[in-house]
């Protein structure tokens, strides 16, 4: 019986100490376990802090919606470990900042940014050369990191460009992989860590400058970052700009991966998308490869593949904060509880996805894509007013992606597809093993 009417509580499991590992648990595996044996609902105490895990879909709408619960309480702490923003700045600009990238990438928006951002695939994926043997998530990044960056930077700030590619892909890489512990710690614990995000820091000061110059606008447009130029007014800019920097790149990539991953390792989905894929690209060259949004309409299995490929590889967890008593279930979650809902859970549940753990593209034919509707308990982006707001702009580009690579190269896997790492709680998951690719221009 339980007298407080608070849910279970889980003690002495320390998420982002490593200790987990100890524990023979990473974290995500973690979270499956206590679900099973504590029920729907409970709450793990670690480190001073009540993470409370909501794991039932019938209560995501209160996750998402409830007056009760806060996003910007939530992320401020990881905002100021992460990026350096002071909490008084967070508070004053966080709304605009979501509001001028919600208002840049609406779904019409993010189709004016395509015809730019193929031209860049294109150009980056002829660098490939002719053939050679690779590593798959190393390939990918190399060639979407200075073509996302220029598409939504603006091309002097891409790189590639300014010759920084190598660091760059080498100080990011650092910093991505340390985000969770350095959104939790205080960056004097983390120095190889702290090290990249002062070098990105700075990275974006000279970006910033170089936006401000205006010259570069190469498509005529002002560039994502040109419009938070004039969006954040204080000393903190090139820290949001790092901030968007990330959240544009840090799910997006590692999802290219598995999408192509997934495709290359079942025969019968690689060749249904190479027959819809050469059907509707017909005869183009393939060094310059024009994809419209047309071309993209016409090729709904490739979408799908994108989309089964964030459903399996979501976010392993999002969070709200408790402002208020909230009610869920039979329980009262009591004010200052970090409220946790797992993507990557959430769409292993066989009552929304049959057969979980299957690669299944064809089961996005029931969603209404067309009216931009995902599948009901689909929940990788998140939902409510902070929901992520890049999103369309995302299955735009691995979209386009997805079909230029494989219309230009012929792979060959040469590993077997490699298991999620369950190390992290934030973000995608990264592949545990190689994944080396042998491929060859058609
Ligand atoms: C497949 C790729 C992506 C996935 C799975 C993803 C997922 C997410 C999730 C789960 C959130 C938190 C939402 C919530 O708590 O309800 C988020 C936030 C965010 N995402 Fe994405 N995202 C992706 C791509 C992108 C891209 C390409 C951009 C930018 C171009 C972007 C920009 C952002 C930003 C700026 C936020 C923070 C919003 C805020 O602070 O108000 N995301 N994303």
């Amino acid at each position: 019986e339980n007298h407080t009417n608070a849910p279970p509580c889980i003690k002495g499991w320390i998420p982002w100490f490593g200790a987990a590992l100890e524990f023979g648990k990473a974290p995500l595996d973690f979270i499956a376990d206590a679900r099973a044996k504590h029920g729907p609902v409970f709450t793990v105490y670690a480190t001073g802090k009540r993470l409370t895990f909501v794991t039932l879909h019938e209560d995501f709408r209160t996750f998402f919606m409830s007056k009760d619960v806060d996003f910007e309480q939530a992320v401020q702490d990881a905002c100021y470990n992460t990026a350096s923003i002071s909490k008084e700045s967070f508070f004053k600009f966080h709304p605009a900042c979501n509001a001028l990238i919600k208002g840049r990438l609406t779904p019409g928006n993010s189709a004016m940014l395509a015809t730019h951002l193929c031209e860049e695939f294109n150009e980056q994926l002829e660098l490939l050369g002719d053939s050679g043997t690779r590593c798959l998530n190393d390939l990918v990044r190399s060639v979407m990191y200075p073509a996302v960056m220029s598409n939504l930077l603006g091309k002097c700030n891409s790189p590639q460009q300014n010759g920084s590619m190598k660091e760059f892909k080498e100080r990011f890489t650092v910093y991505d992989e340390g985000f969770e512990y350095g959104s939790q710690l205080p960056d004097m614990f983390l120095r190889e860590w702290s090290t990249a995000k002062h070098w990105l820091l700075s990275l974006m000061g000279n970006m910033i400058v170089r936006a401000e110059e205006g010259e570069h606008t190469d498509t005529g447009r002002k560039t994502l970052l040109q419009h938070l130029v004039t969006t954040i007014t204080d000393k903190f800019l090139p820290n949001y700009g790092l901030l968007m920097l990330w959240a544009s790149l840090a799910n997006a990539i590692p999802i290219t991966f598995w999408a192509i991953a997934f495709m290359m390792s079942k025969p019968s989905t690689y060749k249904k998308a190479m027959e819809e894929i050469h059907a509707t690209l017909k005869n183009q060259d393939t060094k310059n490869t024009s994809i419209t949004l047309e071309d993209l309409q016409e090729m709904p299995y490739v979408k799908w593949c994108i989309l089964e490929a964030t459903r399996l590889r979501a976010p392993g967890a999002i969070t709200r904060r408790v402002v208020r008593p909230l009610k869920l279930q039979n329980y009262i979650i009591p004010p200052g509880d970090m409220l946790m809902v797992s993507p990557y859970w959430a769409h292993r549940n066989p009552e929304y996805f049959p057969d979980p753990e299957e690669f299944k593209p064809e089961r996005w034919e029931e969603a209404d894509l067309v009216k931009n509707v995902f599948l009901e308990g689909f929940v990788a982006f998140g939902g409510g007013k902070y929901q992520c707001p890049g999103r369309w702009y995302a299955i735009m580009e691995l979209h386009m992606f997805v079909a230029m690579i494989l219309y230009k190269f012929d792979f060959t896997l040469l590993d077997p597809l490699p298991k999620p790492s369950s190390l992290h709680l934030v973000g995608t998951q990264q592949p545990e093993g190689p994944c080396t690719v042998e491929y060859r221009h058609r």
